[in-house]
């Protein structure tokens, strides 16, 4: 992709759902008022609500200024940094925000941020008005790939990770390249644990782009950027349009996930999704592995590539036993039945339902530390 061009990936359009469009280049948050304007089944939007977080105050505002101008009631909703946006408490002051600039069902929210700040924006849409569009603009590499595309939006409870949240597509999705510029690199990293999962689970080209050369794979400056993210947004594409709300194949996306919001619970939301999501697919593998399902090699691949661009593998052994009691609210689970999304192979996804509890404390046994 050369700086200037502009690739459009479609999504959805299956199934009763709208379809829409993300967007991946750089400047192009000029699409931003297009998107707005369109009108849809309910009008034309009059007021839109910028959610963002406090990191990103001056792209917020810049964001409403530009919007105003352009004839919207802009409003800026600045919201915390990281998890701590997604929380009741933050959705009900974004509420209390909407209802005060007389949000209507015509009216757009705006996402402004990485993956927490989309998740929150997606419910607050989702949930204002039982429901009114948004738009994703993702300025983290783990929001581009995964967070902002797919309409998965929701909030953390004390109980567990996105246990309150609802299915609802934003309208568009805008991926400015040149946002990941102020990125702090552990946070660009922790998107590259996304871009893994999405090679793994079907699109190996990725594993090879990163392995071609790992340290440019950590910054986005690095050669295959752009490739990466694309094809790691096509993966998610594709699963997507045809299981919106995870009947069955969108399970896959959650490969690693069933440990990695176990852990995310135990650090009370400290620890970035993407570092947490690397021990999760660790421990994926192994379990995978020592449940006879997958090769030794790409087991080990999970290992040397996660640790090639300085993501984590392991956790403390000792918490095992609340690991396991916080994977019992996973999603996946069905009554007492945990279920894990494991590899039959490169990119061959599938579902162990109940393992063998000695099978289970054996491949956290490779985790733990
Ligand atoms: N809905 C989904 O399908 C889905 C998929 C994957 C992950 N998620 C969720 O996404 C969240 C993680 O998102 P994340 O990794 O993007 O992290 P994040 O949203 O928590 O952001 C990390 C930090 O980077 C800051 N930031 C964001 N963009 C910046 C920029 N361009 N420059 C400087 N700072 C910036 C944020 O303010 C925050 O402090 C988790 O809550 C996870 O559950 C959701
Ligand atoms: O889009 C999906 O589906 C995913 O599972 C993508 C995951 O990367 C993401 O972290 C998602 O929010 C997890 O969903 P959850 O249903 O397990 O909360
Ligand atoms: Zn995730």
């Amino acid at each position: 992709m050369s700086s200037e061009s502009v690739t459009r990936i479609r999504v959805g359009g299956s199934a009763g759902s709208e379809p829409y469009e993300v967007l991946v280049g750089r400047q192009l948050l000029g699409e931003l008022g297009g998107l707005i304007g369109e009108r849809s089944r309910t009008g034309t939007a009059k007021r839109v609500a910028v959610i963002h977080p406090e990191a990103l105050a001056g792209t917020g505002d810049a964001l409403r200024a530009d919007l105003a101008e352009q004839g919207y009631e802009a409003v800026a909703i600045q919201v915390p940094n990281a998890e701590e946006a997604k929380t009741a408490e933050v959705a009900a002051y974004c509420w209390k925000a909407l209802g005060q600039s007389g949000f209507t069902r015509s009216d757009v929210v705006v996402g402004v941020g990485g993956g927490s700040t989309t998740d929150l924006a997606g419910f607050v849409a989702a949930t204002w008005l039982r429901g009114v569009r948004w738009i994703a603009v993702p300025t983290t590499v783990l929001a581009m790939v995964d967070a902002a595309v797919g309409g998965k939006t929701g909030i953390n409870t004390a109980e567990g990770k996105n246990l309150v949240g609802s299915f609802h597509p934003p309208a568009g999705v805008l991926c400015d390249l040149a946002a990941l510029d102020s990125l702090p690199v552990n946070d660009y990293v922790s998107g590259l644990a996304e871009i893994i999962k999405a090679g793994f689970i079907a699109d190996p080209a990725i594993l090879d782009l990163i392995e071609s050369d790992p340290e440019a794979a950590r910054t986005p400056t690095g050669p295959h950027t752009a490739e990466l993210i694309e094809r790691s947004i096509r993966v998610k594409a594709d699963v997507v349009s045809s299981d919106l709300k995870e009947s069955g194949l969108r399970e896959i996306l959650n490969y690693g996930h069933t440990l990695a919001h176990a852990i995310e619970k135990n650090e009370r939301y400290k620890w970035r999704h993407g570092a947490a999501v690397s021990v999760g697919m660790h421990f994926a593998a192994e379990l995978g592995r020592l449940a006879g399902r997958l090769d030794d090699a790409t087991a080990d691949r999970h290992r040397t590539i996660l640790q090639s661009v300085g993501l984590p593998l392991h956790y403390r052994y000792d918490q095992w036993p609340k690991l396991l009691e916080n994977m019992k609210v996973d999603k996946k689970s069905r009554g007492d039945l945990l279920r894990f999304i494991v590899l039959d192979g490169l990119a061959k996804p599938n579902v162990l339902e109940g393992p063998d509890p000695a099978v289970l404390l054996a491949a956290y046994g490779e985790v733990g530390e």
